[in-house]
């Protein structure tokens, strides 16, 4: 039997938690807003756009989306994220990618003040959580997480692989699940023979984009699989890295796709606001 490992019911557990606090923060004065900065017209960013704002709303944090469209400059962007860093009323700030021109998100989020970097974007802050320092991770890495403690799944000792070395997912999952104690190895697309390292996985968490890629060759019975990945279908649905046909029955447990780890992440952000709007 395969667990499925759904975040709708997390999700909402981290939202309500979310308006309470906005709540008790807006009682003493202060009133908990996002920037989120938009420079693409990509499909899966304006849904993901259009999820915050929906959320911020009903948690009553106070949501901007600053639309510079798909031909702004890098240096247009840098001056909005500087203005946005010097503005006290806002509290959190999210990038979203991808960016025009092949502009990095690592070199713009530099723009970023760390203070205000809910989605863990700038350099610093992967720097810090490398280190040990208090940072915001990014909030999709926060959700893998978040997912595997809500599920109660051991991690300390035990082998965590991940597969895909971004810096908005796979490096900060990376990290966060050493300063848990596993044992972390991080696969990639040069990795020799992918499927004999991830069938090491007591913990597998898969973040390339890219439907599909793991399948039961790639898994040991024992594991519980992280999907991270939601690409989007040619019938408009959205399919994980993670083959959930072939991984069923295969694995102990699997996040599904939509349902698992998205929600989280979408209230995580709205969390990291909180935690920032609070300091
Ligand atoms: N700086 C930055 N950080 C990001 O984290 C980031 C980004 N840019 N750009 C765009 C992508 C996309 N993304 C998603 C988050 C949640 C869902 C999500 O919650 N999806 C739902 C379902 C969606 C549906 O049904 O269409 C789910 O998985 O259940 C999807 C996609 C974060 N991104």
């Amino acid at each position: 039997m395969t667990a499925i490992l759904s975040g709708t019911e997390l999700g909402r557990q981290i939202r309500a938690k979310v308006s309470a606090e906005a709540a008790a923060l807006s009682e003493r004065g202060v009133h908990p807003r996002l920037a989120v900065v938009v420079a693409t017209d990509d499909e899966s960013s304006a849904w993901y756009v259009r999820s915050i704002a929906k959320t911020a709303a009903r948690s009553g944090v106070r949501c901007d989306v600053v639309d510079l469209g798909a031909a702004a400059t890098p240096a247009g962007i840098t001056a909005e994220l500087a203005r946005l860093s010097a503005d006290p009323a806002v509290h959190g700030i999210i990038l979203q990618t991808p960016l025009p021109g092949g502009a990095r998100l690592e070199e713009l989020a530099t723009a970023i003040d760390p203070a205000k970097d809910i989605d863990g974007a700038n350099p610093l802050s992967l720097g810090r959580l490398t280190a040990g320092l208090p940072a915001h991770p990014p909030a999709t890495a926060a959700a893998v997480l978040a997912l595997l403690d809500h599920y109660a799944v051991p991690l300390a000792g035990r082998r965590a692989v991940v597969v895909g070395r971004s810096t908005v997912v796979g490096k900060p999952a990376a990290q966060l699940l050493l300063a848990r104690n596993a044992t972390v190895t991080i696969c990639h697309r040069h990795t020799a023979d992918l499927a004999a390292c991830t069938r090491e996985a007591d913990v597998l968490v898969v973040a390339v984009g890219r439907a599909g890629l793991i399948t039961a060759e790639h898994v040991a019975p024992h594991a519980v699989v992280v999907d991270v990945g939601t690409n989007p279908t040619t019938d408009g649905g959205l399919a994980g890295d993670a083959d959930a046909r072939s991984l069923t029955g295969r694995v102990a447990a699997l996040t599904p796709v939509p349902g698992g780890v998205g929600p989280v992440t979408t209230a995580l952000l709205l969390r990291h606001t909180i935690a920032a709007a609070s300091r």
